[in-house]
Protein backbone atom coordinates (compact mmCIF):
# COMPACT_ATOMS: atom_id res chain seq x y z
CA UNK A 1 0.00 0.00 0.00
CA UNK A 2 1.12 3.37 -0.64
CA UNK A 3 2.48 5.35 2.15
CA UNK A 4 0.11 8.66 2.67
CA UNK A 5 1.26 11.95 2.93
CA UNK A 6 -0.80 15.00 4.16
CA UNK A 7 0.26 18.46 2.70
CA UNK A 8 -1.16 21.42 3.29
CA UNK A 9 -2.76 22.70 0.45
CA UNK A 10 -3.37 21.02 -3.56
CA UNK A 11 -1.95 19.21 -5.95
CA UNK A 12 0.16 21.76 -8.01
CA UNK A 13 1.40 23.47 -4.53
CA UNK A 14 4.57 23.81 -3.49
CA UNK A 15 3.70 21.63 -0.70
CA UNK A 16 3.26 18.72 -2.88
CA UNK A 17 6.90 19.48 -4.97
CA UNK A 18 8.61 18.85 -1.65
CA UNK A 19 6.37 15.70 -0.44
CA UNK A 20 7.73 13.90 -3.46
CA UNK A 21 11.03 15.31 -3.58
CA UNK A 22 11.41 13.94 0.16
CA UNK A 23 9.49 10.64 -0.18
CA UNK A 24 9.16 10.25 -4.02
CA UNK A 25 6.42 10.05 -6.32
CA UNK A 26 5.02 6.66 -5.56
CA UNK A 27 3.16 7.89 -2.57
CA UNK A 28 -0.92 9.36 -1.73
CA UNK A 29 -1.06 12.73 -1.35
CA UNK A 30 -3.72 13.65 1.61
CA UNK A 31 -4.79 17.34 0.35
CA UNK A 32 -5.08 19.92 3.89
CA UNK A 33 -6.54 22.91 3.18
CA UNK A 34 -5.24 24.74 6.26
CA UNK A 35 -2.15 23.68 8.38
CA UNK A 36 -4.03 22.48 11.89
CA UNK A 37 -6.37 19.80 9.25
CA UNK A 38 -2.69 18.58 8.26
CA UNK A 39 -1.52 18.21 11.96
CA UNK A 40 -5.31 16.27 12.50
CA UNK A 41 -4.47 14.18 9.64
CA UNK A 42 -1.37 12.96 10.84
CA UNK A 43 -2.45 12.73 14.45
CA UNK A 44 -5.88 10.69 13.83
CA UNK A 45 -4.10 8.62 11.32
CA UNK A 46 -5.91 9.65 7.82
CA UNK A 47 -2.23 10.54 6.50
CA UNK A 48 0.92 8.36 7.61
CA UNK A 49 3.30 10.90 7.71
CA UNK A 50 2.95 15.15 6.81
CA UNK A 51 5.12 17.42 5.27
CA UNK A 52 4.51 21.18 6.84
CA UNK A 53 6.34 24.61 5.85
CA UNK A 54 8.28 26.35 8.68
CA UNK A 55 10.29 28.91 7.52
CA UNK A 56 11.00 30.67 4.22
CA UNK A 57 14.43 32.38 3.13
CA UNK A 58 12.84 35.50 2.04
CA UNK A 59 9.63 35.46 4.05
CA UNK A 60 10.33 34.42 7.34
CA UNK A 61 8.93 31.68 9.71
CA UNK A 62 5.41 30.36 9.48
CA UNK A 63 5.16 31.38 13.20
CA UNK A 64 1.75 29.94 14.01
CA UNK A 65 3.50 26.34 12.98
CA UNK A 66 5.24 26.10 15.67
CA UNK A 67 2.51 26.35 18.20
CA UNK A 68 0.83 23.68 16.53
CA UNK A 69 3.82 21.31 16.64
CA UNK A 70 4.16 22.39 20.02
CA UNK A 71 0.52 21.52 20.94
CA UNK A 72 0.61 18.31 19.15
CA UNK A 73 1.80 14.74 20.27
CA UNK A 74 3.70 14.24 16.85
CA UNK A 75 7.85 14.16 16.06
CA UNK A 76 9.94 16.02 13.39
CA UNK A 77 11.46 12.90 11.45
CA UNK A 78 13.34 14.73 8.86
CA UNK A 79 13.45 18.21 6.86
CA UNK A 80 13.68 19.41 3.25
CA UNK A 81 14.66 22.41 1.58
CA UNK A 82 12.65 23.46 -1.66
CA UNK A 83 13.93 26.09 -3.99
CA UNK A 84 10.52 28.43 -4.55
CA UNK A 85 10.06 29.92 -7.96
CA UNK A 86 7.32 32.26 -8.08
CA UNK A 87 5.03 33.09 -11.08
CA UNK A 88 2.34 35.06 -12.05
CA UNK A 89 -0.01 32.99 -13.84
CA UNK A 90 -3.56 33.94 -15.72
CA UNK A 91 -5.87 32.42 -18.10
CA UNK A 92 -4.35 32.30 -21.52
CA UNK A 93 -5.16 35.27 -23.21
CA UNK A 94 -4.62 37.40 -20.04
CA UNK A 95 -1.41 40.06 -20.32
CA UNK A 96 0.00 41.72 -17.54
CA UNK A 97 -1.94 44.52 -18.53
CA UNK A 98 -5.19 43.18 -18.13
CA UNK A 99 -4.93 41.98 -14.40
CA UNK A 100 -6.64 43.52 -11.77
CA UNK A 101 -6.69 40.88 -8.70
CA UNK A 102 -3.60 38.61 -7.41
CA UNK A 103 -4.43 36.02 -5.58
CA UNK A 104 -2.29 34.00 -3.50
CA UNK A 105 -0.77 31.95 -0.24
CA UNK A 106 0.20 35.22 1.93
CA UNK A 107 4.10 33.54 2.04
CA UNK A 108 3.50 33.50 -1.79
CA UNK A 109 2.31 36.88 -1.49
CA UNK A 110 5.78 38.03 0.79
CA UNK A 111 7.95 36.42 -1.32
CA UNK A 112 7.17 38.67 -4.19
CA UNK A 113 6.10 42.06 -2.64
CA UNK A 114 8.49 44.26 -4.34
CA UNK A 115 6.77 43.03 -7.70
CA UNK A 116 3.32 43.45 -6.17
CA UNK A 117 4.43 47.09 -5.37
CA UNK A 118 5.86 47.94 -9.01
CA UNK A 119 2.49 47.30 -10.19
CA UNK A 120 -0.69 49.84 -9.80
CA UNK A 121 -4.52 48.96 -9.51
CA UNK A 122 -4.47 45.88 -8.22
CA UNK A 123 -5.93 44.35 -5.64
CA UNK A 124 -3.78 41.41 -3.71
CA UNK A 125 -5.71 38.59 -2.00
CA UNK A 126 -4.71 36.51 0.48
CA UNK A 127 -6.23 32.85 -0.21
CA UNK A 128 -5.30 29.14 1.34
CA UNK A 129 -3.06 27.83 -1.37
CA UNK A 130 -0.97 28.69 -4.24
CA UNK A 131 -2.28 25.87 -6.48
CA UNK A 132 -5.96 26.71 -5.24
CA UNK A 133 -5.94 30.03 -6.31
CA UNK A 134 -4.84 28.80 -10.03
CA UNK A 135 -7.76 26.04 -9.94
CA UNK A 136 -10.15 28.62 -9.04
CA UNK A 137 -9.26 31.07 -11.71
CA UNK A 138 -8.97 28.01 -14.26
CA UNK A 139 -12.56 26.70 -13.33
CA UNK A 140 -14.44 30.08 -13.12
CA UNK A 141 -12.50 31.53 -16.09
CA UNK A 142 -11.57 34.26 -14.40
CA UNK A 143 -10.37 37.72 -16.31
CA UNK A 144 -8.32 40.39 -14.90
CA UNK A 145 -7.07 37.51 -12.26
CA UNK A 146 -3.75 36.52 -11.53
CA UNK A 147 -2.21 33.97 -9.55
CA UNK A 148 1.20 33.47 -7.82
CA UNK A 149 2.39 30.23 -7.68
CA UNK A 150 4.82 26.96 -9.10
CA UNK A 151 4.76 25.96 -13.14
CA UNK A 152 3.52 23.22 -12.07
CA UNK A 153 0.89 24.54 -11.04
CA UNK A 154 0.08 26.81 -14.30
CA UNK A 155 0.54 23.34 -16.06
CA UNK A 156 -2.14 21.43 -13.92
CA UNK A 157 -4.94 24.22 -14.62
CA UNK A 158 -4.25 25.48 -17.67
CA UNK A 159 -3.19 28.47 -17.50
CA UNK A 160 -0.24 30.54 -18.75
CA UNK A 161 3.12 32.52 -16.96
CA UNK A 162 2.78 36.05 -17.71
CA UNK A 163 5.24 37.10 -14.87
CA UNK A 164 8.09 34.49 -14.37
CA UNK A 165 10.66 34.24 -11.29
CA UNK A 166 8.97 37.54 -9.21
CA UNK A 167 10.52 36.57 -5.92
CA UNK A 168 12.08 39.47 -4.49
CA UNK A 169 15.38 37.41 -4.74
CA UNK A 170 16.67 34.18 -5.88
CA UNK A 171 17.80 32.63 -2.85
CA UNK A 172 14.54 31.96 -2.12
CA UNK A 173 14.26 28.84 0.09
CA UNK A 174 11.56 26.89 2.01
CA UNK A 175 11.94 24.71 4.39
CA UNK A 176 9.80 21.94 4.81
CA UNK A 177 9.75 19.75 8.07
CA UNK A 178 8.06 15.87 7.73
CA UNK A 179 6.19 14.98 10.59
CA UNK A 180 4.72 11.68 11.88
CA UNK A 181 3.22 9.89 15.12
CA UNK A 182 6.25 8.19 16.11
CA UNK A 183 10.07 8.75 15.65
CA UNK A 184 11.48 5.56 13.16
CA UNK A 185 14.66 4.28 14.80
CA UNK A 186 16.81 4.29 11.52
CA UNK A 187 16.38 7.51 11.38
CA UNK A 188 17.92 8.34 15.00
CA UNK A 189 21.66 6.27 14.24
CA UNK A 190 22.23 8.84 11.78
CA UNK A 191 20.53 11.93 13.19
CA UNK A 192 22.80 15.30 13.99
CA UNK A 193 19.91 17.51 14.24
CA UNK A 194 17.14 18.65 16.81
CA UNK A 195 14.10 20.84 17.11
CA UNK A 196 13.05 21.91 20.03
CA UNK A 197 11.35 24.39 22.51
CA UNK A 198 12.19 25.78 25.94
CA UNK A 199 11.36 28.48 28.53
CA UNK A 200 12.87 30.25 31.08
CA UNK A 201 12.04 32.78 34.50
CA UNK A 202 12.37 35.88 33.63
CA UNK A 203 15.50 36.19 35.08
CA UNK A 204 19.11 38.63 34.83
CA UNK A 205 21.12 36.50 31.96
CA UNK A 206 19.04 33.38 31.85
CA UNK A 207 19.04 33.10 28.15
CA UNK A 208 22.43 33.66 27.94
CA UNK A 209 23.09 30.51 30.29
CA UNK A 210 20.78 28.73 28.12
CA UNK A 211 22.68 29.65 24.88
CA UNK A 212 26.34 28.93 26.53
CA UNK A 213 24.49 25.37 27.18
CA UNK A 214 24.71 24.34 23.55
CA UNK A 215 28.10 26.27 22.94
CA UNK A 216 29.88 24.28 25.60
CA UNK A 217 28.74 20.92 24.00
CA UNK A 218 29.83 22.15 20.66
CA UNK A 219 26.08 22.39 19.46
CA UNK A 220 25.13 25.05 16.79
CA UNK A 221 22.05 27.03 16.99
CA UNK A 222 20.89 27.36 13.41
CA UNK A 223 17.51 28.63 14.70
CA UNK A 224 16.18 30.59 17.14
CA UNK A 225 12.60 32.03 17.13
CA UNK A 226 10.78 33.49 20.24
CA UNK A 227 6.99 33.08 20.15
CA UNK A 228 4.78 34.64 22.65
CA UNK A 229 3.18 32.18 25.83
CA UNK A 230 -0.52 33.13 24.94
CA UNK A 231 -1.86 33.99 28.64
CA UNK A 232 1.01 35.36 30.47
CA UNK A 233 1.84 38.28 28.25
CA UNK A 234 5.74 39.42 28.11
CA UNK A 235 6.82 35.47 28.77
CA UNK A 236 7.86 33.56 25.56
CA UNK A 237 8.92 30.35 24.29
CA UNK A 238 12.16 29.71 22.16
CA UNK A 239 12.12 27.78 19.32
CA UNK A 240 15.43 26.28 18.26
CA UNK A 241 16.98 24.08 15.92
CA UNK A 242 20.68 22.55 16.34
CA UNK A 243 23.21 20.82 15.08
CA UNK A 244 25.45 18.32 16.47
CA UNK A 245 28.02 16.08 15.66
CA UNK A 246 28.00 12.89 18.65
CA UNK A 247 24.38 12.30 20.01
CA UNK A 248 25.73 12.67 23.69
CA UNK A 249 26.66 16.91 22.96
CA UNK A 250 23.14 16.94 22.59
CA UNK A 251 22.20 15.02 25.35
CA UNK A 252 24.98 16.69 27.81
CA UNK A 253 23.25 20.49 26.50
CA UNK A 254 19.72 19.45 27.14
CA UNK A 255 21.05 18.24 31.19
CA UNK A 256 22.72 21.48 31.08
CA UNK A 257 19.81 23.65 29.91
CA UNK A 258 16.97 21.78 31.87
CA UNK A 259 18.53 23.38 34.63
CA UNK A 260 17.34 27.00 33.78
CA UNK A 261 14.29 26.11 31.82
CA UNK A 262 10.86 26.05 33.09
CA UNK A 263 9.41 24.15 29.89
CA UNK A 264 11.30 22.41 27.68
CA UNK A 265 9.77 19.60 25.09
CA UNK A 266 12.24 18.14 21.63
CA UNK A 267 10.18 17.48 18.83
CA UNK A 268 12.37 15.59 17.19
CA UNK A 269 16.12 14.30 16.37
CA UNK A 270 16.69 14.23 12.34
CA UNK A 271 19.18 13.96 9.95
CA UNK A 272 20.06 17.34 8.87
CA UNK A 273 19.44 18.00 5.17
CA UNK A 274 21.45 20.24 2.65
CA UNK A 275 19.81 22.85 0.73
CA UNK A 276 21.26 21.52 -2.66
CA UNK A 277 21.62 17.70 -2.50
CA UNK A 278 18.48 16.33 0.41
CA UNK A 279 18.25 14.38 3.08
CA UNK A 280 17.24 11.09 0.90
CA UNK A 281 19.78 11.97 -1.95
CA UNK A 282 22.91 11.77 1.38
O1 LIG B 1 0.75 27.50 -1.30
C1 LIG B 1 1.59 26.63 -1.49
O2 LIG B 1 1.89 26.21 -2.63
C2 LIG B 1 2.27 26.03 -0.35
O3 LIG B 1 2.76 24.93 -0.46
C3 LIG B 1 2.40 26.83 0.91
C4 LIG B 1 3.70 27.57 1.06
C5 LIG B 1 3.90 28.02 2.54
O4 LIG B 1 3.13 27.65 3.40
O5 LIG B 1 4.90 28.73 2.77
C6 LIG B 1 4.84 26.69 0.79
C7 LIG B 1 5.95 27.12 0.18
C8 LIG B 1 6.08 28.47 -0.38
O6 LIG B 1 6.97 29.16 0.45
C9 LIG B 1 4.80 29.21 -0.39
C10 LIG B 1 3.70 28.74 0.20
Amino acid sequence: MKEKVAIQGLKGSFHQEAAEKYFGTDIEIVECLTFQQLVKAVSEGAADKGIMAIENSVAGSLLPNYSLLRDSDLQIEGEIFLRISQHLIALPEQSINNIREIQSHPMAIAQCDKFLHSLHDVRIVSTDDTALSARLISENKLKGVAAIASEKAAKIYGLKPIAKSIENNPNNYTRFVVIGKTQPAEISEVANKASIAFALQHKVGSLQKALSAFSRYGVNLTLLQSLPQVGSPWEYYFHADLVFRHRDDFELAISALKQNTSYLKTFGIYKEANINRNQNEN
